[in-house]
């Protein structure tokens, strides 16, 4: 049986669970996972089901059948099929060690998506990803280029008809237009725990403030450099006997890990930007379970 992913944002109101909920019972669909989030702050309704059609129902007749109801509620509104999958551009500078690991849990199959391509200014990763058989592209970037640079970056993503790109530390400031066209569909590791320590040389920042506690930040990325609506955060314990090289050692693996589970909840259809903030609803029963045991 088809499992679709069904994703609401709306203004709150009464009326809205039964609603979904009895559209899905009507239609013949049993819900597997929901989750839901009322914004009393800013009056928004957030709702993410996941759900499976017991009749063999079709996503068009699925979708149009519910249209009444997003027009009763001004919805925004997506029902999905579970199975498809996202196509993702990575783009990765000099540090590889967030780029091997998305590609690794690509590899096992822990993130299904499709990378369609990598980019990179650099050529340090060029063989890993080509080994991979993933199609890669150097894009120079210069001072004086950076707008032929970005033109290039956006025809692989319209050519690939990619859904998301990945900053996996590439190091160059994108320019607000790319930023507004692409709004949502950018998501970056920084590697520090923000607000702390934006821009270049995160680490070196942490080690002249003398912090306890370094961190990583995957943000969706916006015209204001490291300040883009935050995903995921984690951190990592660091001592007074350590240099800002350490932490570049010790931050890989937590950069790693909170990209790989921002790049998971989005992928899943988890995170909804609310303001600058994101809701990020938890996984779902078996979204993980698509691993190929090694
Ligand atoms: N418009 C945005 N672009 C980028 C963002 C963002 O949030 N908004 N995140 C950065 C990643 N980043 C930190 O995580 C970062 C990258 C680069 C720089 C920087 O000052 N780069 C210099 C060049 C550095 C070099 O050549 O090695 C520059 O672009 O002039 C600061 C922060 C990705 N882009």
């Amino acid at each position: 049986m088809k499992s679709y992913v069904l994703t609401v944002t709306c203004k709150s109101t009464r009326g809205i669970v039964a609603a979904i909920t009895g559209y899905l019972a009507e239609k013949g669909c049993y819900i597997t996972d929901s989750s839901q989030f009322d914004d009393l702050q800013t009056g928004l309704f957030f709702m993410r089901l996941t759900f499976i059609s017991q009749e063999g129902a079709k996503i068009e007749e699925l979708r149009e059948g519910f249209a009444p109801v997003v027009k009763r509620f001004d919805m925004t509104c997506e029902i999905r099929d579970s199975e498809e999958r996202m196509k993702v551009v990575l783009m990765v500078s000099r540090f590889g060690h967030c780029l091997n690991d998305l590609l690794y849990r690509w590899k096992i199959g822990a993130l299904p998506i499709d990378i369609v391509a990598v980019i990179s200014n650099h050529f340090d990763y060029q063989k890993v990803v080509v080994n991979h058989d993933i199609p890669f592209h150097h894009i120079k970037v210069t001072k004086d280029n950076k707008p032929q640079a970005e033109a290039r970056m956006l025809e692989i993503v319209e050519q690939t008809d990619a859904d998301l790109v990945v900053l996996a530390r590439y190091m160059q400031v994108l320019s607000d237009q790319l930023c507004k066209k692409m709004s949502g569909r950018i998501i970056n590791i920084h590697h520090s725990f923000l607000p702390s320590f934006k821009g270049a040389n995160p680490y070196k920042q942490a080690y002249e403030r003398g912090v306890k506690l370094i961190g990583a930040t995957a943000h969706y990325v916006t015209e204001d450099l490291d300040e883009g609506p935050i995903i995921e955060q984690d951190i990592a314990r660091i001592t007074h006997a350590q240099s800002a090289e350490d932490y570049v050692s010790i931050g890989r693996d937590v950069e790693s890990q909170v990209l790989a589970r921002a790049v998971h909840a989005h992928i899943h259809h988890r995170c909804f930007i609310n303001g600058n903030r994101v809701v990020v609803f938890p996984a779902s029963p078996g979204s993980y379970a698509s691993e190929r045991m090694g």
